[in-house]
């Protein structure tokens, strides 16, 4: 099945002193079953308010949003973890029947002792696998990942990529991941979308070929 996104307009209401702004306008795409895109464009443009009108978080714009691959496993800019439960309780909570399963996934995005870490004690790269392991580990249909390499250092954020990319290429899910930098875009990605403009719309549009996702 493929899933269309079709937003005719989304405006931000004034906000105290803030004007409103009319963020995206005619903005569309359709994104087939299993295929790993990635969303680029400049700081501001809406990358992040994109991703939760796909994920039904925010349902105030004018449009439509058709054939939704769920479950969606969404992994935010900032992980977002409850930090009054450890590593496991915080993966338990999407693991509700297989409570068992969450040491697997810990393990699985390199975290095996790390458990009982509560997250203030993990470091930001640590706290992002917790995340990721999160997002997985509902069996997403639909994975959405917003920004989940930037402040990390050279190493992490390549340990993060080459996880990202074994388990997309297991589970399959239809991928939209967001990131500022085109490289990251190239090696993870089957395609590439370029928001730009005020209101933002989708300027640039391009398939990538020899993506580590799709091999
Ligand atoms: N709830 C909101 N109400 C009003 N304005 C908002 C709201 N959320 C975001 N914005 C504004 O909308 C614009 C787009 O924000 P968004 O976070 O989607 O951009 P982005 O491309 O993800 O940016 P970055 O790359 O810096 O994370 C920004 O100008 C932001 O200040």
């Amino acid at each position: 099945m493929t899933m269309r996104v079709s937003i005719e307009r989304k405006v931000y209401p004034r906000r105290g002193e803030a004007p409103a702004r009319v963020l995206f306008e005619d903005l569309s795409f359709e994104l087939a079953d299993g295929e790993v895109c990635a969303i680029v464009g400049s700081s501001g443009i809406g990358k992040s308010s994109l991703l939760q009108i796909v994920a039904g978080l925010d349902r105030e714009f004018e449009g439509v949003i058709t054939d939704l691959p769920q479950p969606v496993g969404y992994l935010f800019q900032s992980p977002r973890l409850l930090p009054w439960r450890t590593a496991r309780q915080n993966l338990e909570l999407v693991l509700p029947e297989q409570p068992g399963k969450a040491g697997e996934w810990l393990a699985q995005v390199g975290l095996a002792g790390a458990e009982d870490v509560y997250p203030q004690r993990l470091s930001l790269g640590m706290a992002r696998r917790v995340a990721l392991a999160r997002a997985l580990a509902v069996q997403p249909k639909l994975l959405l990942l917003d920004e989940p390499f930037s402040s990390l250092d050279d190493e992490t954020s390549r340990d993060m990529q080459n996880l990202m990319a074994t388990h997309v290429k297991k589970l399959r899910p239809t991928t939209l991941f967001v990131t500022h930098h085109w490289h990251e875009a190239a090696a993870l990605a089957q395609r590439v979308m370029t928001l730009d403009g005020s209101p933002a719309r989708i300027v640039d549009d391009q398939p990538i070929r020899q993506a580590k996702a799709a091999e």
